[in-house]
């Protein structure tokens, strides 16, 4: 037996680790697990060079609790070490075995995705262990070794008559973490970092059905060969969802689509990415993108690395060149993170672009459930934008769907007015500006329906850009003034009248919260009509969605136009009863409120009931 002392810089290691290095102690199993795979994949990748006589086989790895002797076993079927190596690879903290194993098969060892990257995995066992064993035999025809150590500096390593290739790690729980020596714990551990990890992981037996008679197989955790480690053309839809199932076993919607990425040039990066059916309060998505380093969990947290309008969607991304043990701050910085958040924006843009080409009718029909995604990346990423064209849709009050070019080659005919400028009319909400809508549509005119809550910033941005376009809401000002042509239409009433007129109104009303404005209008169009100019409404919105209050709250803006063609115009201008020409102007005001959805509580009752006594 040997016994000796761990490299010195490691006293000063061993607290740190159980203090500060690792926030999350759970990590640990991850930590060892990945080590026995590593070992078993470093194996794999020996024999198919040719570099080891021995058989690969089908190697497991075993997770196993001793309730009675209070320790946690994780056994391999790997590469194992020989004394030497444990002492190299195991005492020498700062020595990476990794490092030398990779310096050695370099070129070959790319592909086989075994590239060491926790930092100082096997050492995160003492953050829940008092002491830890290593029983291990290399595939080198050279005896066991067993090696132990309390957490101190101190070690033993003696020989063992272990005769089977691989590494038992034995773990004797620390009083503070009896936890980990609880089945559901360790169950809910596996689940969470390793339930994609490439070599086949059992923890306990489960009884099977064979025939008529039970059996007992080993639990296997994990699925080694996961969805996204696989090719494209080997899988089908049904696929792809089967898998969508599996990463998030509470949800029941089916995807709207998927995108699976691939890349090894500049960087290394596969995943698959699926456009969910959102729900409706945005905050409440549970269930999140998962980072994968080789198959290992490490994180649903995957701000920086995915552009943030994609943290919607849900799937994997799986990269060995992320960097981990790094700030969020620092992460947002680094050159190849920046070249991952670029390309998956653009890889998501070639697929709508090419399922929109590929079936624009499916498309169309997805549209509702994915325009919020897409609107947001308009507006966050300027390549996202620029791609957009090709796939962002405008759709109709009537269910029709414009592309940018073809709205704008459409609107350029009917709606360009008098100064050349084609104006887009679009409504928030067809009911509530249901009136308008159809004033709208009486002159043959399109009405977009642009309902999501950031609407007005993006249509700022596509007016910066397109400088020949602007968009109102119906509602904005009266259907003539909204697109404003060349012919004039006459005034019924001289100049006095409708002065004499406006000002009746106004001693009328006399409610500052309007903007009396009179106009002649079509004789047939609505004689009063409350309207909320663009411009103020949309700084109100955009302030209520930036959350910006520099400038104080925009107050809500109205006019109130009268139509001086209309009839009921002149009838309030000849009416000589003081009475019933207040009456007129108070009922036409209340019927413009009720069409813009301004009439309620006490002055919608005394309405209602006002109306029923006039049709007693
Ligand atoms: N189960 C195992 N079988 C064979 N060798 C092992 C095993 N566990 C650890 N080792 C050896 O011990 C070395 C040190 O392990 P450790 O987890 O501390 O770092 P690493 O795996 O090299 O790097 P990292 O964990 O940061 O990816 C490994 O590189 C490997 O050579």
């Amino acid at each position: 037996m040997t016994s000796g002392k761990i490299n010195v810089t490691v006293e000063n290691i061993f607290p740190l680790i159980k203090k500060f290095l690792y926030s999350d102690h759970e990590i640990f199993l991850r930590e060892l697990i990945s080590n026995a795979t590593d070992a078993t994949l470093k194996l794999k990748h020996l024999t198919s060079i040719g570099e080891a006589a021995v058989e690969y086989g089908n190697p497991k790895i075993e997770v196993k609790i001793n309730k009675e002797n209070k320790t946690l076993h994780i056994i391999d079927q790997g590469i194992g070490m020989t004394g030497e190596e444990v002492e190299k690879y195991i005492n020498q903290v700062a020595f990476s075995g990794a490092e030398e194993f990779l310096d050695k098969y370099k070129d070959s060892a790319k592909d086989s995705g075994i590239i060491g990257h926790f930092g100082l995995g096997f050492y995160s066992a003492f953050m829940v262990a008092s002491k830890v064993e290593i029983i291990t035999k290399s595939y080198k025809d050279e005896p066991a070794v067993h090696w132990t150590c309390d957490g101190s500096p101190e070690f033993t390593l003696e020989p063992s008559n272990k005769t089977d290739r691989g590494t038992e790690i034995i773990l004797h729980i620390a009083d503070d973490s009896t936890e980990f020596l609880e089945d559901h714990k360790i169950q809910e551990l596996l689940n969470k970092y390793n339930k994609f990890m490439p070599v086949p992981i059992k923890f306990g037996t489960k009884t099977e059905k064979e025939g008529d008679n039970e059996i007992e197989v080993d639990a296997i955790i994990n699925n080694p060969n996961p969805a996204w480690t696989k090719k494209p053309s080997d899988l089908s839809d049904e696929d792809y969802k089967i898998f969508y199932r599996e990463l998030y076993p509470m949800q029941f919607d089916d995807p709207l689509f998927h995108i699976h990425l691939n890349v090894d040039h500049p960087f290394n990066l596969t995943g698959i990415l699926y456009f969910p059916k959102l729900s409706g309060d945005l905050n409440i998505q549970k269930d999140k993108i998962q980072l994968y380093q080789n198959q290992v969990f490490v994180t649903d947290n995957v701000e920086g690395i995915v552009p943030e309008f994609l943290t919607m969607l849900k799937g994997v991304i799986d990269s060995p060149d992320i960097p981990l043990n790094v700030s969020r701050s620092y992460l947002q910085a680094d050159g190849n993170v920046k070249k991952i958040a670029n390309y998956i924006t653009r890889k998501v843009a070639d697929k709508l672009k090419s399922l929109f080409n590929e079936d624009r009718a499916a498309f169309e029909q997805k549209w509702n459930d994915i325009k919020i995604v897409l609107e947001y990346g308009m507006l966050s990423e300027d390549k996202f934008y620029e791609k957009s064209k090709d796939f962002v849709l405008y759709p109709t009050v009537d269910n029709a769907f414009y592309t940018w070019d073809e709205l704008k080659e459409k609107a350029k005919i009917n709606q360009t007015n008098k100064d050349g400028k084609t104006v887009l009319l679009y409504t928030s909400n067809k009911d509530a500006q249901h009136s308008y809508i159809a004033n709208a549509k009486a002159k043959g005119y399109e009405v977009l329906l642009l309902d999501s809550p950031i609407v007005s910033h993006l249509i700022q941005k596509l007016e910066m850009d397109n400088q020949d376009v602007t968009f109102s809401r119906v509602d904005s000002d009266s259907i003539d003034n909204l697109i404003k042509k060349d012919e004039e239409v006459i005034s019924k009433l001289s100049e006095t009248e409708t002065t004499q007129l406006k000002e009746f109104i106004e001693t009328t009303i006399a409610n500052k919260s309007y903007n009396i404005q009179t106009e002649a209008l079509d004789s047939t169009a609505a004689p009063f009509m409350i309207t909320q100019p663009e411009f103020m409404r949309r700084m109100k919105e955009m302030q209520a969605m930036g959350g910006n209050t520099m400038f104080g709250s925009f107050p809500d803006s109205y006019n109130l136009i009268v139509n001086t063609n209309s009839e009921i115009a002149s009838k309030i201008l000849n009416e000589s009863n003081e009475e019933t020409k207040d009456n007129l102007v108070k009922q036409a005001l209340d019927l413009a409120k009720l069409a813009q959805g301004l009439l309620k509580g006490e002055e919608l009752t005394a309405f209602v009931k006002r109306n029923f006594e006039s049709i007693k």
